[in-house]
């Protein structure tokens, strides 16, 4: 199968996973295990990752040695507080430049902050971080994004946490067909069939945390999602059959029949 390239590393899985929500580290590892994703997204301001030595760290249960490691900045609401919250991941993960950025509106929503996410990317950008961002599904300011250097856009699907699924697949296909840079989805996968729909729409990965950590058996849903980014990337792959028209075809030949010439 194809890899998935983001910021010069190859990845197998298309997978990306959040770490909340779960029971414990354990449940999350397990999960994260049966999802196959080999990325991981960590919110800094609710994880500890070494910022408190007497509390568990994450990166015990996930080390840096065998998962590539996401900070994101979910909890922020303004660019300032986002650039500074990566200043510190990079600090506390020796350096590591590769980040996620969400900058968020209100916590209603959850919906992103443009102008802020736009700003808060021009910054880390030219302080040399590779930006993973988190974006509504506009396809103007998606391309603004990686126009500002963004190593991948992350359109949502629906609100973070809803699992609604994807509400608005043309304009996600807008911003795919335009983009010279990975278009993952993020946030609002409620389901299997939600992931392998955003990937034959094209999108080059999924990142979901609610839709596993939430699920009856996480394990088992992240088995499953991991089998729907890998067959809805085979039939975009593929390519649908061309028509979609209410009438009949029949599948077995016509020509030849008994009684016919
Ligand atoms: C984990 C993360 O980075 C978020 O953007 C978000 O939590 C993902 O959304 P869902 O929880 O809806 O999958």
């Amino acid at each position: 199968m194809e890899q998935l390239t983001i910021a010069g590393k190859t990845y197998r899985s298309r997978l990306i996973v959040g770490t909340g929500k779960y029971k414990d580290f354990a449940e999350t590892r397990q999960a994260i295990d049966a999802s196959g994703a080999e990325m991981v997204t960590v919110a800094i301001r609710r994880t500890n990752i070494g910022q408190d030595p007497n509390q568990p760290n994450l990166l015990d249960a996930l080390p840096p040695s065998q998962f590539t490691i996401l900070p994101n900045t979910a909890g922020c609401y303004t660019a300032d507080e986002a650039v500074r919250t990566l200043r510190l991941a990079r600090e506390l993960l020796d350096g590591h430049a590769l980040v996620k950025l969400e900058v968020l509106g209100d916590p209603t929503t959850l919906f992103p902050n443009m102008p802020e996410t736009l700003k808060a990317a021009e910054v880390l950008v030219k302080e040399g971080f590779q930006v993973m961002v988190y974006c509504a599904d506009d396809p103007i300011q998606a391309k603004m994004l990686e126009e500002i250097g963004c190593a991948a856009v992350m359109p949502l699907a629906s609100l973070i946490g809803s699992g609604m699924g994807i509400l608005n697949p043309w304009n996600l296909r807008l911003i795919i067909d335009n983009a010279k840079v990975p278009v993952i989805v993020d946030a609002g996968v409620g389901t299997a069939s939600d992931a392998a729909i955003a990937m034959e729409l094209g999108c080059d990965g999924v990142l979901m945390n609610t839709a596993i950590a939430h699920a009856g058996n996480p394990v088992l849903m992240a088995s499953a999602m991991n089998k729907a980014v890998q067959a809805g990337r085979e039939a975009f792959l593929a390519g649908r059959m061309p028509r979609k028209l209410y009438s009949a075809d029949p599948s077995s030949p016509t020509t030849g029949l008994i009684g016919k010439n």
